[in-house]
């Protein structure tokens, strides 16, 4: 007998009463990084974005991200490439202590008006492994060969 054990962190969600029905976050294929997250706006009322303008989107959802991690916030590409929507904060980012609804802050970047109904997936959302760092004032840097160069500086 083979005993498989789960080691995958747990994240643990609460459905707020305009996220009923909807399904949870999912990751689509069994390799993908993010799980999809779905519109909670209204069957009846969907919500319209006109070009140029931003919608912060309600998911339904209060998340208990694990401690040590965090949630980022993705735009989905087949949005972007058809229809220029994306998420104006990418990464968004998702606090381990943060117990309100997520909402998804979504832009307009095409020509069209484009409309949010419910349950369409409108963005993803990636479990990432924080590391908080202790600050530590100092009056001087070690030198290193790099310096002071960047935006550029080894070339082309
Ligand atoms: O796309 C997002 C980004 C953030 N949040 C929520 C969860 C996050 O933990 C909290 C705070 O996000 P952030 O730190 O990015 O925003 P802020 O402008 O710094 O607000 P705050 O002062 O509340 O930290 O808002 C979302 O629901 N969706
Ligand atoms: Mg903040």
């Amino acid at each position: 007998m083979t005993l498989i054990i789960d080691t995958r962190p747990t994240l643990s969600l609460i459905r707020l009463p305009h996220g009923a029905g909807l399904d949870l976050p999912a990751y689509e294929t069994k390799g993908a990084a993010g799980m999809d997250l779905r519109a909670a706006v209204e069957e009846d009322k969907p919500l319209t974005i006109q070009p140029g303008k931003r919608a912060l989107v309600p998911t339904g959802l209060i998340f208990e991200i694990p401690e040590g991690f965090e949630g980022q916030i993705r735009p989905r590409s087949g949005l972007a490439f058809k229809h220029g929507i994306t998420c104006l904060n990418t990464p968004g980012t998702i606090d381990s202590d943060y117990r309100g609804e997520v909402k998804v802050l979504l832009i307009n970047l095409g020509e069209e008006p484009f409309e949010i109904t419910r349950g369409m997936r409108i963005a993803q959302m990636v479990i990432a492994p924080v590391v908080q760092a202790q600050v530590s004032e100092i009056t001087a840097g070690t030198e290193t060969m790099r310096g002071a160069g960047g935006f550029g500086s080894t070339g082309v």
